[in-house]
């Protein structure tokens, strides 16, 4: 157990405590949002569980409610693969809650067969990033108000093997269900950096996160993975311990001045030459607006 720990540093060592605070966190009925979660509620923050499947949602909310104590956790259905639903999840929050202090955009799918989601986006580009997008971009309004505030969009290591293909973002000339994984964590981070630079002086801050190699349902669409997972699974960390990072970037004091940064293991993490490219992150925040019909400015 000493070596498992000390293989999985980045524990977030934060006191901070979150009464009256309110954070929303996508995916969050499984895996690392599951226990990114459990977490927020334990400071006692009011929690959205927002996820696709509500009955599964209830359960862990109330799971989360008894381990902790804080009956604030609340379920909203949330499907990132159909932008009228994220729409719908936008307004009822926004018609319920006067604030939003941390948007924890951690939904995601991996490696799955070529598919589309309701809006005719491919699968991975669709939900990763498309989805958190149009996501964020409904609830900023709400985050500037409730200064200072927080975006965390969970990425991953994979986004080194990414490209932005602007002649092939919906995989319509070759696609492969691995990369298309990554394109869109490379995408995850090319956001957070544009959406960190719009937003400067506003008082929400961005970050995006590898949360590790998390022992999770992630792979469930790939025989391979599973295996991998398997065979290696003395190394790869706990859903609570891939928590730990997206927990020190939506908590950590004093992390503004980092804004936009990337972290691994509660640090700063080194990113690819394509995720430093502020030509490209502007234009995929473009293209992102044009194929979401979200006005330019
Ligand atoms: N597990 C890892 O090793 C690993 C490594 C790097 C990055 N990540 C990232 O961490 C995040 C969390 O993944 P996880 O490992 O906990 O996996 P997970 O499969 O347990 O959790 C993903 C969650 O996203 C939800 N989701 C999928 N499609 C959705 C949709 N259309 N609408 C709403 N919710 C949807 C799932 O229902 C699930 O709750 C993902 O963004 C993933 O890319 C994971």
């Amino acid at each position: 157990p000493q070596i498992r720990k000390m293989l999985s540093s980045g524990v977030c060592t934060s006191t901070v405590q979150l009464p009256g605070k309110v954070a929303v966190v996508t995916g969050a009925n499984t895996g690392i949002g599951k226990e990114t979660a459990k977490e927020l509620a334990q400071r006692g923050a009011r929690v959205y569980i927002a996820c696709r499947d509500v009955q599964k949602g209830e359960l862990v909310a109330r799971e989360i409610q008894t381990m902790t104590g804080n009956q604030q956790v609340l379920v909203r259905k949330l499907d990132l693969a159909d932008t009228k639903s994220i729409r719908a999840f936008a307004e009822g929050f926004l018609a319920e809650e006067k604030h939003l202090h941390i948007l924890i955009n951690n939904a995601g799918v991996m490696m799955c067969p070529y598919s589309k989601t309701a809006d005719g986006f491919e699968m991975h580009i669709g939900v990763n990033h498309l989805g958190h997008f149009l996501l964020t971009h409904l609830l900023l309004e709400k985050l500037k108000e409730s200064a200072p505030s927080r975006v965390v969009n969970v990425s991953s290591l994979a986004h080194h093997l990414g490209r932005i293909h602007f002649h092939n973002l919906q995989g319509e000339k070759f696609y492969s269900a691995g990369l298309a994984y990554c394109h869109s964590k490379l995408a995850n981070i090319l956001f957070t950096q544009e959406l960190a630079r719009r937003l400067k002086g506003s008082g929400v801050s961005a970050y995006s996160v590898h949360p590790g190699t998390v022992n999770s349902e992630l792979v469930r669409h790939s025989s391979f993975m599973k295996w991998m997972w398997w065979l290696f699974s003395f190394f790869i960390k706990t859903p609570q311990q891939g928590a730990q990072t997206s927990l020190y970037c939506a908590l950590t004091e004093g992390l503004e001045i980092l804004s936009g940064n990337h972290f691994s293991d509660c640090h700063v993490a080194w990113v690819s030459a394509q995720a430093r490219n502020e030509t490209v992150a502007r234009r995929l925040w473009d293209v992102s607006c044009d194929l979401l019909g979200i006005p330019m400015d």
